[in-house]
């Protein structure tokens, strides 16, 4: 594994070429402009099942660089996802490609385990055989389910609440046995909390095909009359208004802890978990109050019945990962809000939109 490292240098590993799965994805297309920004060779594989192609131009754009190479395929699909790994010296992996509703995965949860948790295994047993031993995991703050009022950390037991979290609590298991049984593999797994906002240029946000079924795109196109009103699930929480609450994190902070995951992927091998958020609680009429402020308009709501899965509370103690990296959130509310909106601004109908 070739990684950054000077022969005979004292300088700490780190990767020069990144393998990003679903870096077509909301995340996945962030961390592509943040890796290239770095300075690391990306390529990518995407099926393109909740994603666009078109963003590929836009990521070049902000970056001035090319992804090195795009591939497009069934995270499932062991063989094709060999070919990539004989085709290019990947010396690290984060694994974004996966389903992500929870809500949703209640309804198919065949689907989700297979693509969450087969994916999963295909893409290890591929880096297996490749001698590829460095993965940044993305796992979430959902699979600690409904564990109460305030910041979680590490130590709470995980209670997952739908497939989707249950996914991503097996896969971090089967990541946990195989760092046992294999020694030379280095896994950081990142729990984090509820992703949102956009970059802020404006060109990468949040395009989910079809209907959003996340709060933040469906606010944002609500504030633009493309919806006529946002759906509030559930006000019959014990919170302070009686709707849920979410602890929302930039995209562009959990894009910049995952770089500094796969620098720190050399550190010591094993398994580690680290929580990324922001401590901080808001309700959904908490946001629905600061992105009405963000883009000068009233949004109109409706009160709906809860949404299956989802729990009262979850809000994320980063500690830990603070302490190891240095790592905390450095945008806020109010910044999260002004990005999404100004992704919705410049392309209301998403990636659909010539920039
Ligand atoms: O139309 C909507 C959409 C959402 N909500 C509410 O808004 C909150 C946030 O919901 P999202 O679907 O935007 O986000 P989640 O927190 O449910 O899920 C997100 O964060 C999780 C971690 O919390 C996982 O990482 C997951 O993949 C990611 O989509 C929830 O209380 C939800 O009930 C509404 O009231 N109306």
């Amino acid at each position: 594994m070739a990684g950054r490292r000077a022969e005979g240098s004292e300088a700490p590993w780190t990767p020069s070429t990144v393998l990003v799965t679903g870096g077509a994805g909301f995340i996945g297309s962030h961390a592509c402009v943040d890796l290239l920004d770095h300075g690391y060779e990306v390529i990518v594989v995407d099926n393109y099942s909740n994603s666009a192609q078109q963003v590929f131009a836009r990521i070049e754009r902000i970056a001035g660089r090319f992804v090195g190479a795009v591939y497009e395929l069934d995270i499932r699909d062991r063989r094709a996802l060999s070919a990539v790994f004989d085709r290019h010296s990947v010396d690290a992996v984060v694994h974004f490609a996966a389903h992500k509703a929870g809500g949703r995965s209640t309804r198919m949860p065949i689907e989700y385990y297979d693509a969450n948790v087969g994916g999963t295994t295909a893409l290890l047993g591929a880096m297996h055989d490749h001698g590829v031993h460095r993965l940044v995991y993305p796992s979430s703050c959902a699979v600690y389910g409904d564990a109460g009022h305030g910041p979680l950390d590490e130590t709470t037991p995980p209670r997952p609440t739908t497939p989707y979290a249950a996914s991503k609590w097996i896969c971090e298991q089967i990541l946990a046995d195989v760092c046992h049984r294999h020694p030379e593999y280095s896994v950081l797994c990142l729990r984090y909390s509820t992703p949102a906002g956009a970059h802020p240029s404006g060109q990468l946000g949040q395009d989910p095909h079809a209907m959003p079924g996340f709060l933040m795109p469906y606010l944002a196109q609500v504030a633009d009359g493309r919806r006529e009103r946002l759906e509030v699930f559930g006000a019959d929480y014990p919170t302070h208004d009686g709707t849920a609450i979410r602890d929302y994190l930039h995209v562009m902070d959990v894009v910049e802890a995952h770089r500094l995951a796969l620098d720190r992927l050399g550190d010591e091998p094993g398994m580690r978990v680290f929580n990324l958020g922001t401590g901080e609680g808001r309700s959904v009429l908490d946001l629905v109050a600061a992105f009405s402020s963000a883009c000068g308009r009233s949004i109109p709501y409706e009160i709906g019945p809860r949404r299956q899965g989802d729990v009262t509370e979850l809000v994320l103690d980063s500690t830990a990962v603070r302490r190891a990296w240095g790592w905390r959130p450095t945008r806020t509310l109010a910044d999260l809000c002004r990005d999404a909106w100004r992704f919705q601004r410049l392309s209301p109908n998403g990636y659909a939109d010539a920039l």
